[in-house]
């Protein structure tokens, strides 16, 4: 492919991403494989290109474009050596019109800016984000981990983080293969770890997903216990078992629920738990850094509806509990609607909780949590608390 073929998929690809974005449709990495796929004259190094593109024209333009013409336009002004490749030229863009428009820079969209909690530093949401990896105490310690790996640094504040640079190919190393390494986000480690699972509990990751903080409670539980694994997805949830095989956890017991019934499912597991994780689903405000076509997803309506889901599940979570036992509530997002006006409003509504303090060498107070952001703490973006069962 020529230079100018390449900025010509790349508006190409944006447009076929804006409309995904738009309707619900497939991620902005899933419709790149399916382009290539069917153009298989493109090489490695026109792939690269063409993501790269595509990627800066994302990241550049918070609110979603109308147009992929006018996101790769608005990307010339940061880069203005494209601008010669608009030529007309077979499968190049037309050339750039005297006063034709580029979509406007900006990290966070207009709507959701007043949103954003006020401690957020908004330009860092959209910086690259390093590999962290958690050392899976199960099967090796960091410095058994160190020599194999040497490229990465540990992360201050948590002891089984390590740290690699951006794009790093960890999972060909040895570490990985062997399930020594999880790749997981600083930030998602101190969660699991602020939920304190110890041995011999029966602990339960609500919001599971493919199940990287079930993962690391199995470890901090040093694989005895009762942990169960619930969530609504099935294919999420089938997901978790090869990683529990590599990662050499035998505990874990996958629960699948019933969206809008999950109570019946959960029934068995009333009054039982000592502890509760609920990763809710969010807005994922505070993963931009690696999933920035979010911002194009996300609306005021799509919020709201997340607000009240959030909510719905802390309420189905709370019975859960043992008297005595800990809720930990976490998202990946960094509005005051999903963190801590949450909170607030889970302890107003139900009698019987107390939020406690986190002591941890990260983050910032807030509200009765802990924010966590890739501006401050280097990690990605998230909001947690700890709400203890009084009565
Ligand atoms: C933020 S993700 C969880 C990520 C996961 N804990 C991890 O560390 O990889 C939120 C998860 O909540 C699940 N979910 C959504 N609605 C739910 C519900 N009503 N009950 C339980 N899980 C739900 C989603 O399917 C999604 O997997």
């Amino acid at each position: 492919m020529t230079p100018s073929a390449r900025i010509q998929a790349a508006i190409d690809l944006l447009d076929a991403i804006i409309a995904a974005a738009r309707d619900g449709g497939p991620a902005a990495d899933t419709l790149i494989a399916r382009y290539f796929k069917e153009r298989r004259y493109a090489g490695s190094r026109d792939r690269r290109a063409v993501r790269d593109h595509v990627y800066d024209a994302i990241r550049r333009v918070a609110d979603r474009p109308e147009a992929g013409r006018a996101a790769m336009i608005g990307l010339v002004e940061a880069q203005p050596e494209l601008a010669a490749l608009f030529d007309g030229s077979t499968h190049a863009p037309l050339p750039i019109e005297p006063g034709e428009a580029g979509a406007a820079a900006g990290a966070v969209p207009g709507w959701l800016q007043p949103l954003l909690a006020a401690p957020v530093e908004q330009d860092a949401l959209l910086g690259r984000a390093p590999v962290d990896l958690r050392v899976n105490r199960l099967k090796a310690t960091p410095a058994q981990v160190a020599p194999e790996l040497p490229d990465a640094t540990p992360i201050e504040g948590i002891p089984d983080a390590l740290r690699l640079p951006e794009g790093y190919p960890v999972e060909q190393s040895e570490a990985w293969k062997r399930g020594a390494v999880e790749v997981q986000d600083a930030g998602s480690q101190l969660i699991s770890a602020a939920c304190g699972a110890q041995a011999g509990q029966t602990v339960i990751d609500l919001c599971a997903g493919a199940g990287g903080k079930t993962l690391a409670l199995a470890a901090a539980m040093g694989g005895k216990g009762r942990l169960i694994a619930a969530d609504t997805i099935r294919n999420r949830i089938d997901r978790l078992a090869p990683r529990a095989e590599r990662a050499g956890v035998t505990c874990i017991e996958r629960l699948l629920l019933d969206q809008g019934h999950e109570a019946r499912a959960l029934a068995p597991l009333v009054g039982q738990a000592d502890i509760v994780l609920v990763d809710a689903p969010c807005s994922g405000t505070g993963t931009w850094r690696r999933n920035p076509e979010a911002r194009w997803r996300l609306t005021q309506a799509r919020l709201d509806r997340l607000v009240s889901e959030q909510a719905r599940i802390l309420d189905f979570a709370a019975p859960l509990l043992a008297p005595g036992g800990l809720l930990v509530y976490a998202t990946c997002a960094l509005t005051d609607r999903e963190g801590r006006d949450q909170v607030d409003a889970f302890l107003a509504r139900q009698a019987g909780w107390s939020a406690e303090p986190i002591a941890a060498d990260m983050g910032r107070a807030h509200g009765h949590g802990l924010l966590l952001t890739p501006g401050h703490d280097g990690t990605d973006g998230f909001y947690f608390a700890r709400l203890r069962r009084t009565a």
